[in-house]
């Protein structure tokens, strides 16, 4: 008898900080009712990781499935972007910005019982990714927001830092970039059509949100095969004062921030490394384009 094809998992057990993972054992049990053999990837480092997701797509995996926040979905993601193996998502981090616009249930369990049944029932629906590249061709896959501004400055401060650990390294590190604020000058251009602006914060989505919930580009839909950008040169203060608006999205009805769609967007700027899915991507200048039904969502 030949063997069903199985089920690769992929768990981040420092996803969340954890918190998860007593629940890990009952996400396992929910996609075996799948009826398929579930292999569970649990590599230790993020390049094993990676290795590990493409392998299960080579050998060609009935689904990778990725138990985590955003990052741990964004190492899934590289490696089923664009085959027909189907990916799932079990909300387990702290930022689940993919899982949450996809129509994912936001609880592991219920997210792990609706992976096993559209398995057993081959559903699967179309979703889009953003694939950003580099002059020289390097090409990176992501699904929420692509970071060019202050964000992405933020990020690369806080990943620079020794101490404090924790979210308390970000408070820092979004600190001393206000103190620094300063415009920078980007060159966007949007399906050709040149813009040269000033800005302090650029985003890229093909979601509406980052960092567990703040909708940066609140109008970004991964079904319309668009990305969405927003942008913004504004003063420090109003920067400030804008900061819990982007919890609603509500950041964009001010005068001073812009938004756009396109389906390919290319940045130019000095001295910017973008993030994306929250992880360290390319430097600036790339180029990103809306990938239409690019992976095929177990839900
Ligand atoms: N199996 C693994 N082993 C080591 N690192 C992993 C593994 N899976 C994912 N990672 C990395 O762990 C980091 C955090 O993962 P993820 O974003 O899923 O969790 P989170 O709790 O939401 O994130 P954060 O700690 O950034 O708040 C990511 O950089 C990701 O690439």
């Amino acid at each position: 008898m030949v063997e069903p094809a199985l089920l690769a998992v992929l768990i981040n057990p420092g996803a969340g900080r954890g918190r998860f993972n007593d629940v890990t054992p009952a996400v396992l049990d929910r996609l075996a009712e799948s009826g398929r053999p579930i292999r569970v990837l649990d590599p230790s480092t993020r390049e094993d990781a990676q290795a590990a997701c493409h392998a299960a797509v080579a050998d060609g995996a009935a689904g990778l499935v990725a138990v985590g926040g955003d990052g741990t979905v964004h190492l899934a993601l590289q490696a089923v972007a664009g085959t027909d193996v189907p990916f799932g998502a079990v909300p387990a981090g702290t930022g689940n910005d993919f899982a949450a616009a996809t129509g994912v249930p936001a609880e592991p369990l219920a997210a792990a019982a609706a992976i096993a049944d559209a398995v057993k029932a081959a559903r699967t629906r179309p979703i889009d990714l953003a694939r950003v590249t580099s002059p020289g061709g390097e090409t990176h896959w992501y699904g929420s927001v692509l970071a060019a501004g202050f964000d992405a400055v933020v990020n690369e401060r806080a990943n620079r830092m020794r101490w404090p650990r924790g979210p308390r390294r970000y408070d820092v590190a979004i600190f001393v970039e206000l103190v620094r604020l300063k415009a920078r000058r980007y060159v966007l251009r949007l399906d050709g059509e040149e813009r040269r602006l000033d800005a302090v914060l650029l985003a890229v989505g093909n979601c509406p949100s980052y960092g567990g919930g703040i909708r940066i580009v609140p109008t970004a839909d991964p079904t319309d095969g668009l990305l969405d950008v927003v942008y913004a040169d504004v003063d420090r203060p109003t920067l400030v004062r804008l900061k819990p608006k982007t919890y609603e999205g509500t950041h964009i009805d001010h005068p001073l921030v812009h938004t756009a769609r396109a389906r390919v967007v290319e940045i130019e700027a000095e001295g910017i490394t973008t993030y994306v899915d929250g992880e360290r991507c390319l430097p600036l200048p790339v180029r990103i384009e809306a990938v239409p039904a690019a992976i095929h969502l177990l839900a």
